[in-house]
Parts: structure tokens; C-alpha cells; sequence
């Protein structure tokens, strides 16, 4: 969010608030400041369609998300704000169980493995699980460090290395986290507040009107709409943000900002992972998998961690729709998304074909959605690294001058889902009309930021916060400086690089 004028009214013909981007956080942060009576704010996206990585596409005839695709967290003591709007506009969903995968795992030469093997591995994973969900909140409750889950792991004593143990990991930690465990904070993503605060369900979206209807709705609530086409000239569609001018935003290699933005927010946002979680979905002439009760998910256990280890079926939801898809996440999805699709059909029916047969139809489509190489997304969410403090989510959506940030990257409890950019939308908003409406534009500066110290004694005795006179230096100055004076001769060297590429 962008607030050209924050001390002083807009002038004509000039929104009072600039939104960059029209997905779920940025459309509830203009729903907000609009419920407050602030309405001349301009919404730009990049895209041609409100929702950002709530984004259906028609496959083989039927309605599926390339983004977004659960409500999470429901069943709790407290309602998840997504799951009360999913009910409030019937939302397609249905109910996910995943408690019968033990019973369909496939081992790396496709044998069905029988329950009585899996199940003790499946019962160690939980055993491993909960155990790293109470160090955590041991390691939380007395103040200690950080440690990756890969170490709570370690301590427990058991580290996944069998391609069945190594698909089990994969279904408790990368399939909700996009990364794996050797990454991941066990104190701040164990155990996953989603989970805590609204409760353990998970519901499948598949309507027709895409998981992006509900936020249609909320943005026909507060702009001009004719039917279901939002007609609002405050919403600008198309329109790639590529400058910002003021004192400085987030660093993207897409958008330049002027002046450049401080040391502490560009090491900030730089610390976050940016994930990468994508579906590839197979169109069939015919059935050849499971189906009916408890066969809605298979596993395949290869001996290379995440290789095409996660199936669903969509014969729950779309009946005779003869529709497969796989997850897989990181480095995988770096690689898939690098090669032609062909050569990504043929990897997978290699391992259908262990799995069901020799026999099987090829697929007869295929969709790769590339969220990595999408300049407007760059991944698919981010996940919260060994390293990374609650105070770090401060300095995210700290804001800089009239600059305001919001998104799901900027939730501390739900980053990474549909509710988290909900929240921030709205939190972000109201921070912002507490300066436009109220005067109360306290800039947050580095040294306020909790763990940040501002002053160092030269010596580089790391005794921070008190050092006063000539022998102090300010460190984030200094950094700032030091960066600084490579930013010239960077971008002379892409220059040459471009032209180079021009010129070839
Ligand atoms: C594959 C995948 C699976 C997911 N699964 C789930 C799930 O099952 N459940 C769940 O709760 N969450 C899931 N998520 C996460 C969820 O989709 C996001 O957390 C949420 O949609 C993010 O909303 P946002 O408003 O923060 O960002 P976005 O939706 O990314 O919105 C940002 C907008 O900014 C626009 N933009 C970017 N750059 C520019 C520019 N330079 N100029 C103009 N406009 C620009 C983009 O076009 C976009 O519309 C998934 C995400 C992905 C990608």
C-alpha cells in the first residue's frame, strides 16, 4: 500500500491510497479503508483478474486451482474467517481425509505396500511429530534458540532415510510447508498455529466459480459491479507496477524503487523463503487407480525424496472426470518447471505405470503450473526458515514513510495461507487510516525494531544500544553505505549483460 499523501488530503484526481496488487490481502485492505469512509484509494494489478494466487483455470472441463486450493484450519474452538465466508457464499468443498494413506502407499517398484508394514512407519512419524511439537513449545516457553526441525528430529533420535520414511516426512512437513524439515523453524512453524487457533480440518475446494468466488463477493460488497463483472474505475487491471518513487519499498527485481530502500528491510525481506508448492494435473481416458472410500490420496515412496510423491484423485469431487494430480515442492518444482511438460508426462507415467501397470493409457493432458517463474509471484509462499524471529514479521510489514506492506509474507501466526492474507489486508489497513484519519503515523524506525541495535562501539564489541559520542558507529548506516556503493556497479554490469543479450 502505497499513501501518497499522508499528511495532507488528497489532492483532485489523486487517490489518497495507491493498492498494488488486487489478491485477497490487497482487495481487504481497500474493503477496509473503505468501510472507514476512505474510498478514494486506486487498486493496480498486474494481471487481468482480481485473486493473485487464488487462481482457478479450466482443465479437461472441469473447474481446478493451480493456487490455493484448501480451506485450512477448521474445526477449532475459534472459526477460521475464510471458512465462515467459504459457508456464507457456498463454496464448493469437501472434506479431506487424509488418515488412510498407510493403507495406500506404493514402494518405489509401485508394490501396494500391505498396512502392516506402513503402519508402525506411519506411527514413528506421528511418535516424531508430536515430540517436535513439544520441544517447540518447550524451546518457546523458556526463551531458548531456535533449532530446525530436521534437529528436533535428530534429538528424537530419528531422521527419515527409507523412500517409505522419506514419503511419510514429505506428507507431515513439505506438503503443508513447501520446504523440508532441514529448513524449517521448529519454534515458529511446530506446531503450525493454523492448526492451533481454528482446528485440524481441511476442506477441498472444487466450485465451478473458482476458491476465488468468496473474494469476488467481498469485492462486490465496496466496488461498482454489474451482475458478477467488477466495474469500479478504482480497481486497474493490467497495469504492471514497475517504479515507485518515495522514500522506498520492498526490493523486487521487478519494481525499482527511488531512493532504494534501507538495509534492514531489504536483509528482512531477503531472510524469508519463498516457496515453491506445485499440482500437476493429469487428464485420463479411463480410471486405473482406487477409488471410493479412503482412496482419495496415494503415496509413491521413491528413493529420491519428493519425487512425485503425493496423488489425489478428484473422483470425490468431480465424478467420471478421470482427473489425477501430483504435488511435489522446492527443488523439484524448480526442476519441473524447467523442462518441457512432455518430458514431465513421460517421468510420471513411468511412475504410474510401476504403480498400476504396463497397461495404462498415457495421459491425454497435462498442466504444469509455473508459480516460480511467474515474475508477479516469484514461488508460492513463504515459509519461516531456521533463523528468522517473530520480530523479522515486524520488520516485513514495518512501514517506511507512506509506504504500508501487506500480504500473507506479512503474518506472523498464518503466513502461507488464504487466512493470513485476509487478516494482514485488514490489519495493514488499519494501521493506515489510524494515520490518515487519526494523525498516528509514527514511522517505526531500525532502531525500534525489536533485535535491530542501531549503535555499535567501533571495536565491534557487539554490546548494543548505549554507545554514545565518537566512537560509535551506526551500523545500519554503515551497511546501508557500504551496499550502496555496489548498487552502481551492479546495475552497469546487468546493463552490459542485457545488451549483450540484445545484441545476440
Ligand atoms: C500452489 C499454491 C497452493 C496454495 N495452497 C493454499 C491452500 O490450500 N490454502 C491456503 O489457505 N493457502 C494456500 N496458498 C497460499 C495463498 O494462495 C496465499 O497465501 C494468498 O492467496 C496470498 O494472497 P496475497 O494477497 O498476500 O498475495 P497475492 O495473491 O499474490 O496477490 C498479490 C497481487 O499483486 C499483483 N502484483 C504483483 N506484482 C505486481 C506489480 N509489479 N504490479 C502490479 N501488481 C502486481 C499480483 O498479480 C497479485 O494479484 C497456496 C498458494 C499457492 C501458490
Amino acid at each position: 500500500l502505497s499513501c501518497p499523501s499522508r499528511h495532507i488530503p488528497s489532492s483532485a484526481g489523486h487517490p489518497s491510497v495507491i493498492i498494488i496488487g488486487a489478491g485477497m490481502s490487497g482487495i481487504m485492505a481497500a474493503k477496509t479503508l473503505s468501510e472507514h469512509g476512505i474510498d478514494d484509494f486506486l487498486i493496480l494489478d498486474a494481471t487481468d483478474r482480481i485473486g493473485g494466487r487464488m487462481h482457478q483455470t479450466t482443465f479437461a472441463g472441469y473447474t481446478i486451482e493451480m493456487g490455493a486450493n484448501w480451506v485450512e484450519g477448521v474445526g477449532g474452538e475459534e472459526e477460521n474467517p475464510i471458512w465462515t465466508l467459504a459457508k456464507k457464499y457456498n463454496l464448493r468443498v469437501s472434506y479431506s481425509d487424509f488418515d488412510n494413506m498407510s493403507s495406500n502407499t506404493y514402494n518405489e517398484d509401485g508394490t501396494l505396500l500391505p498396512l502392516s508394514f506402513t503402519e508402525p512407519h506411519f506411527d514413528l512419524a506421528d511418535a516424531s511429530f508430536n515430540y517436535t511439537n513439544e520441544l517447540s513449545n518447550s524451546l518457546n516457553a523458556h526463551g531458548e534458540e531456535d533449532i530446525s526441525i530436521l534437529t528436533a528430529q535428530r534429538i528424537f533420535g530419528v531422521v527419515p532415510s527409507t523412500p517409505l520414511d522419506m514419503v511419510i516426512d514429505f506428507v507431515y512437513y513439505d506438503f503443508e510447508n513447501a520446504e523440508p524439515p532441514r529448513v524449517t523453524s521448529l519454534k515458529n512453524a511446530q506446531p503450525t498455529p493454523t492448526f492451533v487457533y481454528y482446528g485440524d480440518d481441511e476442506y477441498f475446494v472444487a466450485d465451478k466459480r473458482g476458491y476465488v468466488h468468496i473474494l469476488h463477493e467481498l469485492a462486490k460488497g465496496f466496488l461498482k459491479h454489474n451482475n458478477d463483472s467488477i466495474m469500479d474505475s478504482r480497481l486497474k487491471l493490467k497495469k504492471v507496477v514497475t517504479n515507485i518513487i518515495s522514500l522506498g519499498v520492498l526490493k523486487s527485481t521487478l519494481i525499482k524503487y527511488t531512493p532504494d530502500l534501507p538495509y534492514w528491510k531489504i536483509k528482512t525481506f531477503y531472510q524469508f523463503d519463498m516457496t515453491i508448492y506445485t499440482k500437476v494435473f493429469l487428464k485420463f481416458s479411463q480410471k486405473f487407480w482406487p477409488t471410493g472410500p479412503g482412496s482419495e490420496f496415494f503415496l509413491y515412496a521413491d528413493g529420491k525424496r519428493g519425487y512425485y510423491p503425493f496423488w489425489q484423485h478428484l473422483e470425490n469431487v468431480y465424478p467420471g472426470s478421470n482427473i489425477l494430480f501430483v504435488t511435489v515442492t522446492d527443488d523439484e518444482s524448480r526442476r519441473i518447471e524447467q523442462q518441457p511438460d512432455h518430458v514431465t508426462k513421460t517421468e510420471i507415467m513411468e511412475v504410474l505405470r510401476k504403480m498400476f501397470g504396463e497397461r495404462i493409457p498415457d495421459a491425454s493432458e497435462i498442466l504444469v503450473p509455473r508459480w516460480w517463474k511467474n515474475s508477479f509471484h516469484g514461488g508460492s509462499y513463504i515459509n519461516w526458515p531456521i533463523g528468522v524471529s517473530e520480530a523479522d514479521f515486524d520488520r516485513m510489514k514495518a512501514p517506511i514513510g507512506p509506504l504500508y506492506f501487506t500480504g500473507e509474507h506479512t503474518s506472523a501466526q498464518f503466513n502461507g495461507y488464504v487466512h493470513g492474507a485476509y487478516l494482514s489486508g485488514i490489519a495493514t489497513a488499519e494501521t493506515l487510516i489510524d494515520c490518515i484519519k487519526y494523525g498516528k503515523c509514527d514511522e517505526i524506525t531500525s532502531d525500534e525494531l525489536p533485535g535491530t541495535s542501531k549503535i555499535l562501539p567501533r571495536n565491534g564489541n557487539l554490546t548494543s544500544g548505549n554507545c554514545t559520542g565518537s566512537c560509535c558507529v551506526d551500523v545500519q548506516q554503515e551497511r546501508e553505505t557500504l551496499r550502496q556503493s555496489y548498487v552502481g556497479a551492479i546495475d552497469a554490469l546487468q546493463a552490459a549483460l542485457a545488451a549483450k543479450c540484445r545484441a545476440s
